[in-house]
């Protein structure tokens, strides 16, 4: 049986491909809630949706593959007309926290192509202040422990990322330090800061690089727009 949070990951998920049309190149996110507005798209596109998709990841790559979403490189386009990726944290300015899946540096490259960039998440993600989720960031793994030093000198708590007893390694070949900071009270000066560190490739935080929210809620989901009133939508 499904968790309650794997519901509302699975609604937000379905909800988000309302917001594809025919013809549509899209910038698909990574994580378990793109998951399933990937296996939706892949429905749509058995019976006949004609759109193409950029994969933030090679587990997402995987993913079209097996829903049959038809795939085009990266390199062969210029704009997306939208992205759809997860989150790990959103605050109400609309700024994020990615990267807990490691994929954040493609993930910034897709999403920052895309005209519409839409974030599906479920309530536990929505914070008042980013930063309870330590911030990955993608450093290159030659000299990591001096860069760990140096962001330590920036006020955090670097902590290299293993997974499965293993250093966890990019899909671009880097290592993710994730920083648990104490307070984030200016995201941006933040996100400056790390990225003038020496060895850093990119950070998790995403800055206004979204302008729809789609949160998963026990009877429903609420969708947030920038510059729109709220929607809210009741089961
Ligand atoms: O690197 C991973 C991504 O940023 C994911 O989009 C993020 O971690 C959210 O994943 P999930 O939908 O599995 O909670």
């Amino acid at each position: 049986m499904m968790s309650d949070v794997d519901l509302k990951k699975k609604a937000v998920g379905e909800k988000a491909v309302e917001y594809i049309q025919d013809g549509m190149t899209i910038g698909l996110g990574s994580g378990s809630t793109v998951y399933w507005m990937m296996k939706k798209l892949g429905a749509l596109v058995s019976t006949g949706l004609n759109v193409r998709g950029v994969p933030s990841s090679l587990r997402t790559e995987k993913w079209a593959k097996e829903f049959g979403i038809p795939l085009v490189y990266f390199s062969e386009v210029s704009r997306l007309d939208v992205s759809i990726d997860g989150a790990d944290e959103v605050d109400r300015n609309f700024n994020l926290v990615k990267g807990g899946g490691g994929s954040l540096l493609r993930e910034k490259l897709v999403n920052d192509a895309a005209d519409k960039r839409i974030i599906v998440v479920d309530d536990s993600k929505r914070v008042q202040q980013l930063g309870a989720f330590p911030v990955p960031v993608e450093v290159v793994q030659f000299g990591w422990e001096n860069t760990a030093k140096k962001l330590v000198s920036i006020g955090c708590e670097p902590a290299l990322r293993f997974v499965d007893g293993e250093r966890f390694v990019s899909n671009n070949g880097n290592y993710i330090l994730d920083c648990q900071f104490s307070n984030i009270s200016d995201p941006f000066t933040l996100h400056e800061q790390i990225k003038r560190t020496l060895g850093v490739v990119e950070t998790g935080l995403f800055l206004n690089m979204t302008e729809t929210i789609i949160v998963g809620e026990e009877e429903g989901m609420t969708i947030l727009k920038k510059c729109a009133p709220v929607e809210s939508v009741k089961y």
